[in-house]
């Protein structure tokens, strides 16, 4: 399991690093690693002057805060015009700027300016790092909005984001690459921050052992997805592989019931049973699945998905009671999702784990209010205060546990939001839940999966449908346990 880190945990690895080297070594092996990969990305585009690739003529800007980022970036632009750079750097803090780093980049050739030219092939964002309070100066505002770069990379973090949180309540750098040192922050990972980050590279400058070993954000991997999958053995059987109950869809909207099932047949249970009043559209496209009108008749299962499609009237209500008193997990998505808000009293007296699969709107109308910018705190105050596992949807989706514990999904694009794509994403989670996996991992897993079905359905640019994310699961599970045993 990997993770992301706090500011205030990042600094205090820090200083026992620093504790065990000669000064200055961090900055030097942030700025090496940080240089190679300016000049990886220099050598893959071509100088809009001398139309050349390569480092050698290229031109970058470094906008330079007063702190260790800015220092950071300095040091890097001076090894960059040591190899033939054109290095324009801009204090845009009234001048102050890491003096040694300063002094490093004029003795190398590159030079201190209040303006640089319009046009750069690459701008170093190197402002504001882990001391950064969100926003921006006006002066690195100004900059940002004259200068064209071919491309942005940012030091360390976005400048200008809530790094704690992902936040970005005021003005920010959205970068192409950021180079982060030592370790992700939630602002990688979480919420608008996030998108800020672009394409994150992470550079080793020594600080794995000395974090804390509980990050303030896990982020889960191939290995953690392989390690928790239940993989049938030679004594399994269909009813020991678990049983999957899905209760979704309607005459009105028969859809629904169709790709959760088709969800629900990608994850590794190995039986899936249909209760609701679409089953002859679930029979024509799934043979496989058994159908019963309603959930009392569909007999015992492992776990539970109820809500997409199924509506919010008094029989949906009836039929999310009756799940909600069998003894298995459930996932509640969507209809079931609206009931809950309305009648919060039908969680209650529940012990088994229950997973709840928000989007923004579906949170409103359970919280009472819409998810913060902080979109981690704000999934672990309702997985709180409902005592459950809560999955809130959107570009960078997000699993809190009830007692805290915050997961960013690193899977996904945009194309994932596409109707139906939740359905089939509660459906595969219940499967997940049905096998044996626990709440918080089944969510964990079923988020990461879905979002690599959707990048391997949306390759190549191409239109994605809820149906071809279903299509594409059972490719990226495949995937991610062979990536794991090799
Ligand atoms: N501490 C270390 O050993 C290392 C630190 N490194 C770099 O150091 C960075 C942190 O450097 P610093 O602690 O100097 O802090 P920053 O460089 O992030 O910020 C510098 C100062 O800017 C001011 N400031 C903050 N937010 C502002 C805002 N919104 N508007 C205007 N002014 C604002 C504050 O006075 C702050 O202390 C990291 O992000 C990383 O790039 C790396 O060199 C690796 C090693
Ligand atoms: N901008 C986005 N980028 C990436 N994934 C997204 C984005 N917006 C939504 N998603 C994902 O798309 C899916 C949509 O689910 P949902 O809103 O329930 O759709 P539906 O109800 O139509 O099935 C979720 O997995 C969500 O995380
Ligand atoms: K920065």
């Amino acid at each position: 399991m990997d993770g992301a880190w706090t500011a205030a945990a990042v600094r205090r690895a820090e200083a026992q690093l620093m504790a065990t080297l000669p000064p200055g070594t961090l900055m030097q092996r942030a700025a090496a690693g940080l240089a190679a990969e300016c000049a990886a990305l220099l050598k893959e585009q071509r100088s809009t002057r001398t139309e050349r690739a390569g480092v050698y003529g290229a031109t970058v800007t470094v906008l330079a805060g007063p702190g260790d980022n800015g220092g950071d970036a300095l040091f890097a632009a001076a090894r960059l015009a040591r190899r033939g750079a054109r290095v324009f750097a801009v204090p845009v803090m009234g001048g102050r700027v890491h003096p040694v780093a300063a002094a490093a980049l004029t003795r190398a050739g590159g030079r201190l300016v209040a303006e640089s030219p319009r046009r750069c092939d690459l701008l170093l964002d190197g402002v504001l790092g882990i001391g950064g309070r969100p926003g921006l100066p006006g002066r690195a505002i100004d900059q940002l909005a004259r200068l064209d770069a071919g491309t942005v990379v940012a030091v360390d973090v976005p400048s200008g984001v809530d790094v704690d949180t992902g936040a970005v309540p005021a003005s920010a750098v959205t970068a192409d690459t950021t180079v982060a040192f030592g370790s992700r922050k939630p602002c990688h990972v979480l919420g608008r921050a996030a998108l800020l980050t672009g394409r994150l590279v992470l550079v080793d400058i020594g600080l794995g052992p000395h974090l804390d070993p509980n990050p303030a954000v896990r982020v889960a991997g191939e290995t953690d997805i392989a390690q928790w999958w239940h993989r049938p053995g030679p004594d399994d059987d269909k009813y020991t592989r678990g049983v999957v109950g899905v209760a979704a869809g309607s005459d009105r909207y028969p859809g629904a019931a169709v790709l959760a099932t088709a969800g629900a047949l990608a994850g590794p249970a190995g039986y899936v049973r249909y209760a609701g009043g679409a089953s002859d559209a679930v029979r024509r496209s799934h043979p496989e699945v058994v159908c019963t009108p309603t959930v009392k008749e569909a007999g015992r299962v492992q776990a539970w998905l109820a809500g997409p499609g199924f509506g919010t009237d008094e029989a949906a209500l009836g039929e999310l009671r009756s799940v909600l008193v069998s003894p298995a997990p459930v996932v509640l998505d969507a209809d079931a999702l609206t009931l809950i808000g309305e009648y919060p009293s039908v969680l209650s007296r529940r012990e088994a784990p229950v997973v709840l699969t928000p989007h923004d709107r579906e949170y409103e109308r359970l919280y009472g209010s819409p998810p913060s910018e902080d979109r981690g705190a704000a999934a672990a105050a309702l997985a709180k205060r409902l005592n459950c596992t809560v999955l809130l949807k959107g570009h960078h989706t997000v699993v809190a546990s009830s007692d805290g514990a915050v997961w960013a999904n690193p899977t996904g694009r945009p194309q994932l939001a596409t109707a139906g794509s939740g359905d089939v994403l509660a459906g595969f989670m219940a499967s997940l839940l049905a096998s044996g996996m626990d709440g918080v991992r089944a969510a964990v897993a079923a988020a990461f999966l879905h979002g690599r079905a959707g990048g391997a359905a949306a390759a190549g640019h191409r239109t994605v449908t809820a149906s071809d994310v279903a299509r594409a699961l059972p490719g990226a599970v495949g995937e991610v346990l062979t990536a794991a045993r090799s």
